[in-house]
């Protein structure tokens, strides 16, 4: 069903929380997508506003039950539902609908690791919406369901992928990465209550728990073409928003700091989202912040022997609502780039 103008429309699913909210801001500025059905859950008929109180324009919408009658009739749904949610919907939605999930459940090949970190049934695997990935665009051109990828995974993926697909970093990646509070969502958790993030920085998810690990080593394998081991560290920073993520592995014997440079220089001369920063200068948050783009920096820990990697970008932005729109883009056959804010918000 086209909209006014023959742009295409979307229904939102999850728009009360924050992923939702992210996506209808990006939503918003897309010039060939208006926004269409609004659904929730326990906030079901209430007003949008009640909840985003920073898109004026949709104030005073209702969200609907999530349901297929609310969602159908749409060129795109956007899920932003809880983990294990998308699937029961996604197989009431005809295959003609573009239904881009922002959850986990189709983003892992492997059932074994389904349900080691999640638990229960695997509902499938979909492709993944990361288009930098080798040959990924035109998977994404040619689908009607996109599996988004998790946050971390989007930040670690695009900082080892260039390394390891060059042969200069050995298999085997230590990642200790930053994030700020709305990684977790809406939901009351007492450990993201104001008094115990503000002026302190945490670990969680240590010792290979965390549910990114599985993901970061599928995607990261797939370019290398050999397993790769990935030893992941969670943090909690006192900012509402972006990732800070800080890569490292063992440099392959003959690797050089000139190699490892032209590699990168390589990996995101055609992309529009990737920014490698000049040399000296390292990623902040808030270069990022409200952008879809990624910053990187590498060096070679000539020393340790070691390939560094530090990337930011906003766990909002390209690590949920922006990627899927990205990809959105990409299968609805419109320009990659439509919709999406290049630059950060400073200071
Ligand atoms: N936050 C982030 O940085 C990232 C989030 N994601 C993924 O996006 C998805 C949404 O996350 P996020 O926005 O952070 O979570 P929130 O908790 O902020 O929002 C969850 C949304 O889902 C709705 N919802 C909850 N339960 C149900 C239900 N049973 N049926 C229908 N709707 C329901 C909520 O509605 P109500 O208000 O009525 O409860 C709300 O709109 C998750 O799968 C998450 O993993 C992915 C990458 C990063
Ligand atoms: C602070 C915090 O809790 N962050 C979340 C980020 C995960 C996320 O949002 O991605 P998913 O789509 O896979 O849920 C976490 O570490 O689980």
């Amino acid at each position: 069903m086209q909209g006014v103008g023959g742009r295409m429309r979307a229904a939102i699913a999850g728009a009360s929380g924050y992923a939702g909210g992210e996506l209808l801001r990006l939503l918003l500025s897309h010039p060939e997508i208006e926004i269409g059905a609004l659904t929730a859950g326990s906030n079901a008929g209430t007003p949008l506003g009640a909840h985003q109180p920073h898109l004026a324009p949709l104030a005073d919408r209702p969200l609907l039950e999530t349901t297929a009658e609310t969602l159908g009739g749409h060129d795109v749904v956007f899920l932003a539902l809880p983990h294990g949610q998308s699937a029961a919907i996604a197989e009431q939605l005809g295959p003609d609908t573009l239904i881009v999930d922002c959850g986990a459940d189709f983003r892992l090949i492997d059932p074994a690791a389904w349900e080691h970190f999640y638990g229960g049934t695997h509902a499938g695997t979909w492709p993944y919406g990361l288009p930098e990935l080798p040959g990924q665009r035109d998977r994404l051109r040619a689908t009607r369901r996109i599996a988004v990828p998790g946050c971390y995974p989007t930040a670690v993926t695009l900082a080892m992928f260039p390394a390891l697909a060059a042969g200069l970093a050995a298999p085997d990646v230590v990642v200790v990465a930053a994030t700020g509070t709305s990684g977790a969502g809406k939901s009351l958790k007492p450990n993201l209550l104001g008094s115990e993030v503000m002026g302190s920085v945490s670990a969680y998810g240590v010792g290979g728990v965390h549910r990114h690990t599985p993901e970061m080593e599928q995607n990261l394998a797939a370019v290398a073409g050999e397993p790769v081991t990935v030893s992941f560290t969670p943090m909690l920073a006192p900012m509402s928003r972006g990732i800070l993520a800080t890569c490292t592995a063992p440099a392959t014997p003959g690797a050089t700091a000139e190699a490892l440079r032209e590699a990168y220089e390589t990996a995101v001369k055609d992309e529009p989202f990737l920014r490698l920063l000049p040399a000296g200068q390292w990623p902040a948050t808030s270069m990022t912040l409200g952008a879809n783009t990624a910053a990187l920096q590498v060096a070679l820990d000539e020393r340790a022997g070691r390939v560094v990697v530090v990337i930011a970008i906003d766990n909002l932005t390209k690590g949920t609502a922006g990627g899927a729109v990205q990809s959105a883009n990409l299968a609805l056959g419109l320009p990659e780039e439509l919709g999406l804010p290049l630059n950060g918000v400073a200071p």
